[in-house]
């Protein structure tokens, strides 16, 4: 059998002949430029229906622009064939109808996490997957702000769960809907680790994918208490590439091993800056720095996002870049999200992560 899914396919496929072999075949020996393995091994389920000359295909992760790809060769042998892409996460759920909670995480502050973080959600919601965003930045949550919230408050159907905010095709929840940074900010660890707890535990999050959690800055005792007392799947580092921020990126991974918490991977923000006027790159915090040290601690590196306005003024002005597809940086974002989703579903497979027990306490 050249092809696992292909007797299934055609056994699901609402024509009698099934899926025509050139179709299937060419499906079978796609190879998408962005994994390094075939198409064949990452999908769920394929069905063919020949009335309405439509493919449907669930993937192992959620990856909807695999169709840019995808769609133009499988037209050169089946025209006009429309594709539909849905994705199916195997996962057991990580805490109640989550399926994964992704930390992103920086050492040092103002490396751009937040903006990374926020994006990136943004980008896996386009990809296709059920995505919420918990800002648990207590230090500055800005979050609300760059998915245009800032004066937005926190509302409750029954005096005792919080409704999460719809933002950018994304679920969101935020301390900073709670009370007011600057009073928050002052908070120690036991405090500041019960009320994210709290935030999670009470908002009524529908059925997700993933959760990505904006944590605070730094690798104290509030990031490490926070780290082991939420059903963390993996995290993710987000640093820029001078030397300070690398430093403090390399203590956030120990800290997470300590806890045996799964690196997911390394993005390197403000890796370089492209002139507008005439295009020549510069490397205005260094070169690589994040590829050596992911290299050392043998991290991978998601992706290489550039130092440009409009990342910038997309988030000041409450609608993340990622939105807009004539942005050249939304490129970066939404292959670092496929990158992402790879991850986990790689590592649900491979890896059974050691999770601390969460208890949640009333006091
Ligand atoms: N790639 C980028 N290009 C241009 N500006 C960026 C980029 N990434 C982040 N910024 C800007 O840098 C500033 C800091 O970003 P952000 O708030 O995301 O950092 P942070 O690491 O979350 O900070 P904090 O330590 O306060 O949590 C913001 O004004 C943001 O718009």
């Amino acid at each position: 059998m050249w092809f696992k899914w292909f007797k299934k396919a055609a056994e699901q496929s609402s024509s009698a002949d099934g899926m025509p072999e050139l179709l299937a075949k060419t499906l079978a020996e796609f190879q998408s430029s962005e994994f390094p393995m075939p198409l064949d091994s990452l999908i769920q389920q394929a069905s063919f229906n020949s009335k309405q000359n439509s493919l449907s295909l669930t993937l192992k992760f959620p990856w909807s622009s695999l169709a840019d790809e995808l769609l133009p060769v499988l037209q050169q042998v089946q025209p006009n064939l429309t594709l539909e892409l849905r994705s199916e996460n195997a996962a057991e759920p990580a805490y109640r109808t989550i399926k994964q909670v992704i930390l992103v995480a920086s050492g040092k502050g103002g490396v751009g996490k937040s903006t990374t973080a926020v994006n990136l959600a943004v980008a896996l919601g386009l990809e296709g997957a059920k995505t919420g965003l918990l800002d648990a930045d207590i230090y500055g949550p800005s979050i609300p702000t760059m998915l245009g919230l800032k004066n937005a408050k926190a509302e409750s159907p029954d005096d005792k769960h919080l409704l999460p905010k719809q933002a950018a095709g994304i679920y969101l929840q935020s301390i900073g809907f709670l009370v007011d940074p600057e009073q928050a900010s002052v908070w120690r660890g036991p405090m500041a680790s019960q009320a994210l707890l709290q935030l999670l535990n009470e908002t009524l999050w529908p059925d997700l994918d993933y959760l990505i959690v904006d944590m605070p800055p730094g690798t104290g005792d509030i990031q490490l208490t926070m780290s082991q007392k939420l059903p963390v799947t993996g995290a993710l580092i987000v640093t820029t590439p001078q030397d300070v921020a690398l430093a403090d990126a390399q203590k956030a991974i120990s800290m997470f091993r300590s806890v045996n918490i799964p690196v997911l991977g390394l993005v390197e923000n403000m890796s370089f800056y492209q002139c507008s006027h005439c295009g020549e790159i510069d490397d205005i915090f260094g070169t690589n720095g994040g590829l050596e040290l992911a290299e050392r601690y043998q991290v991978p590196v998601l992706g290489q996002l550039p130092l440009q306005k409009q990342i910038r003024q997309s988030c000041d002005a409450g609608t993340p870049l990622v939105l807009n597809p004539a942005e050249s940086g939304t490129g970066f974002y939404r292959a670092i999200a496929r990158q992402l989703s790879f991850a986990l579903y790689w590592n649900s497979q491979h890896q059974q992560a050691q999770q601390p027990d969460i208890i949640f306490t009333d006091d």
